[in-house]
C-alpha cells in the first residue's frame, strides 16, 4: 500500500517571517527558519542594514491576525563575517538571529531540521521553496505563504556555462530551473528537501536572476546550509 501523503504549507511549521519597523508599522521583508527555540537562522543580505526587526511565528496570512502567531523581538543580528553585501556571488549569505525570548514550540510552531556537515543532495533530490515573496517577476508579495516544488539541481550543472557558470560556488545550492522558483521577499527563507524520508532544511533562499525571477537555466541559489553549521554552532554556543 503506498503511502499518500499531502505536502500541505501547514507541515512547514518552522517558517518564520522577518518583518522591519516603518513608523508604527511592520513590513514583511525575508524568510527564515526557527532553528532553535531562541535563534532564527536566515539571509545575510536580509539583515545587513541597520533596522528594528520582528520575527513572527505560526503565520501563514501576514496581513491577518489568525491568532497562532507569536511575535518575537531580536536581540542580536549575527552576520556571518565573511559576508560582503557587494557580492551575492561571493556566498557567505547567512545570518543567525538571537529572540529576546524562546518561543513556544505548539502545534504552529515547531523547529525545522539542519543537515549533517558537508551533506550534498544528489540531482533532482525532492525539495520545496516556501515563502512570501512576489508571485511573479515584479510582482506583489503574497499575504499567504506560499510553496513551489523545486528538486534540486547538482552543482556539475548548475556551475556549467549555459546555467550559472562561476557565479555558483560550492558552499550555495542550487533548485529548480524548470517551471518555478523563488522571488523577491522569498530570500532567507528555507529550502526543504525530503532526505531518508524526513525534511530537512538544506538551503537559505539567496538569489535569483538579475534578469527575473523563474529565468531559464537560471535556478534558484541557496546558501548551502551543510556548510555552515560549525559556523552556527559556533555563535549560539557562543551565544
Ligand atoms: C534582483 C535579484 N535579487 C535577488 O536575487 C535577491 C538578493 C539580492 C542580493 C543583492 N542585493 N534575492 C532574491 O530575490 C531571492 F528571494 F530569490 F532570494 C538580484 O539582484 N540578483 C542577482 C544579483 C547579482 C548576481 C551576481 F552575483 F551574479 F552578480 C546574481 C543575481
Amino acid at each position: 500500500v503506498g503511502v499518500f501523503f499531502f505536502v500541505g504549507v501547514f507541515v512547514w511549521l518552522f517558517k518564520i517571517s522577518l518583518q522591519y519597523k516603518s513608523g508604527s508599522s511592520f513590513y514583511h521583508t525575508c524568510g527564515g527558519t526557527l532553528i532553535r527555540k531562541g535563534w532564527v537562522m536566515t539571509a545575510a543580505h536580509c539583515v545587513d542594514s541597520s533596522r528594528t526587526w520582528r520575527v513572527v511565528l505560526g503565520d501563514h496570512n501576514i496581513n491577518v491576525h489568525e491568532g497562532s502567531e507569536q511575535y518575537m523581538s531580536v536581540s542580536r543580528v549575527h552576520i556571518h563575517p565573511n559576508w560582503n553585501s557587494n557580492s551575492v556571488a561571493g556566498g557567505w549569505d547567512i545570518a543567525l538571529l538571537r529572540l529576546t525570548s524562546d518561543a513556544v514550540l505548539n502545534n504552529n510552531v515547531q523547529l525545522g531540521s539542519l543537515p549533517p556537515t558537508g551533506q550534498i543532495l544528489p540531482n533532482r533530490n525532492p525539495c520545496y521553496i516556501t515563502g512570501w515573496g512576489r508571485t511573479k517577476t515584479g510582482g506583489q508579495i503574497s499575504a499567504e505563504l506560499k510553496q513551489a516544488t523545486l528538486p534540486s539541481v547538482d552543482h556539475r550543472t548548475c556551475t556549467s556555462s549555459s546555467w550559472w557558470g562561476s557565479t555558483v560556488k560550492e558552499s550555495m545550492v542550487c533548485a529548480g530551473g524548470a517551471s518555478e522558483s523563488g522571488c523577491q521577499g522569498d530570500s532567507g527563507g528555507p529550502l526543504n528537501c525530503s532526505v531518508g524520508g524526513r525534511w530537512v532544511v538544506h538551503g537559505v533562499t539567496s538569489f535569483v536572476s538579475s534578469a527575473g525571477c523563474n529565468a531559464i537555466r537560471k535556478p534558484t541559489v541557496f546558501t548551502r546550509v551543510s556548510s555552515y553549521i560549525g559556523w552556527m554552532n559556533g555563535v549560539s554556543i557562543g551565544r
